[in-house]
């Protein structure tokens, strides 16, 4: 293994193993920190967590746990995989967890941070982080119920997170060219600020980044930084050229969705125009009047392509939380996901596409999924994956066009 990753969630983990396999990389995604170890034919690891909103000293503990594993698969680079939004809070995990791996590999080198996605619309210019042509913390990403980004400012936000000085290396240098960039990175290491927030605003400026952090152990961002770290790799003659080996399935398709992003609601509503959909009852989930094996059974039913849904506005969702509590209700709907998903696979379902980044890790967790092979795009950030009969696509609820559930279903088939 030459790349080792780790994805701080699970929708976040395919999107980097696709930025990876689509570099030309044989990447799996794991779900966890495996046991056994590595298949030494894999080019890139990607061990995904859910440690975005877990408290900081668990994040680390299981950030470590998963970067020994990765050492021990070989890897000679390391990426940290955050929320091309940065989402996280004052206390962390970002920062604890990026200090406890620089400390872990014991390195003195420059460690690049840049949650830039451009295909997603996710710049950042001058330390500020942009979400098409808003501000972060005027993207709506203010109002996130776990981790509100009430600041732009990258460099700020990181700093309240960390023990160390944070540093920046602007656009202009950036666009210097890799060596400018890599002079750059050291002088901030030798002033003291070896975490360095990197300017980037196209795929052109991830690429350079790539380049003038070759050799650097540590690199924390989006997928997007993975941009050009196979190029990298490619020149050093550390990757082989892969025929494609993916295997679609034509196999019954289901879609679930407990995201209640703008984008999923959208996709749902797209949806409702030609596919047959079932919209949970969330009192009737909590009072054990809907059982799993209802929707099930309903969906196995299904022409086309079923949805399966609890996605709602932020009205409906506060409503919910108000009469439940908001961790109660997230809790059953994600343990009712899990059983649905069990369901469905155990009658012969093949093709599940999820939406929602906890209901995917609900979902595959529930499903006791071990290793996800990456397979092709269906939206920027959201590749179809395959673990043994079942092919999945696990869509973080910010990604993916209107149409998405359809298209998925498309690519992933045969
Ligand atoms: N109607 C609803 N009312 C309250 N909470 C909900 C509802 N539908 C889904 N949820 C919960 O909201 C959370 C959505 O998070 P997630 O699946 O990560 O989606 P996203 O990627 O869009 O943030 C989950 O914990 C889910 O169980
Ligand atoms: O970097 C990204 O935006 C995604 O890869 C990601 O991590 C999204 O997280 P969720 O919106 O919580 O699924």
């Amino acid at each position: 293994m030459i790349l080792g990753a780790i994805g701080d969630d699970f929708t976040g983990s395919s999107d980097l193993g696709l930025m990876l396999a689509d570099g030309g990389m044989r990447t799996v995604q794991y779900v966890g920190v495996p046991e056994a170890a590595a298949d030494p034919g894999v080019e890139a690891g990607v061990v995904a967590l859910k440690s975005r909103s877990i408290a900081a000293d668990e994040a680390v503990r299981q950030s470590l746990a998963a970067l020994d594993w990765l050492i021990a698969a070989g890897c000679r680079q390391f990426l940290f995989k955050i929320c091309s939004t940065f989402d996280s809070t004052p206390e962390g995990n970002i920062g604890p967890v990026a200090e406890a791996l620089i400390a872990r590999l014991g390195t003195r080198d420059p460690v690049v941070v840049c949650p830039v996605f451009p295909a997603t619309g996710r710049t950042l210019y001058l330390g500020h982080l942009f979400v098409g042509d808003a501000l972060l913390s005027e993207s709506g990403l203010e109002n996130h119920p776990i981790n509100p980004m009430t600041d732009p400012d990258i460099r700020r936000w990181l700093a309240r997170q960390t023990k160390g000085a944070v540093g920046h290396v602007a656009l202009p240098t950036v666009r210097q060219g890799a060596a400018a960039l890599r002079a750059a990175l050291l002088a901030e290491r030798d002033g003291g600020r070896q975490l360095a927030v990197v300017d980037a605003i196209d795929d052109d400026d991830l690429t350079l980044i790539a380049d003038a952090a070759e050799g650097f152990p540590l690199l924390v961002g989006g997928s997007g930084v993975a941009l050009g770290l196979p190029v990298v790799y490619r020149r050093a003659g550390l990757i082989a050229s892969h025929a494609g080996a993916w295997r679609g399935t034509n196999g019954k398709a289901v879609a679930l969705s407990g995201s209640c992003s703008k984008a999923t609601r959208g996709q749902v509503a797209e949806h409702a125009r030609h596919g047959p959909q079932w919209k949970i009852d969330t009192d009737g989930v909590m009072d054990g009047t809907l059982t799993a094996a209802e929707l099930v059974d309903w969906a196995m039913a299904a022409e086309g392509l079923p949805l399966v849904y609890s996605s709602d506005d932020p009205e409906a969702v506060a409503a919910a939380q108000r009469r439940h509590g908001g961790a109660r209700v997230a809790e059953a709907l994600e343990h009712l996901f899990g059983e649905v998903a069990k369901g469905l696979a155990a009658k012969g379902a093949r093709r599940l596409i999820v939406a929602g980044g906890e209901t995917s890790g609900a979902v595959v967790t529930a499903l006791g999924l071990e290793a996800l092979e990456i397979g092709p795009k269906i939206d920027p950030g959201v590749p179809a994956v395959r673990s043994g009969e079942l092919v999945l696509a696990l869509k973080s609820g910010n990604f993916g066009a209107p149409d998405f559930f359809e298209k998925a279903m498309k690519v992933m088939g045969r």
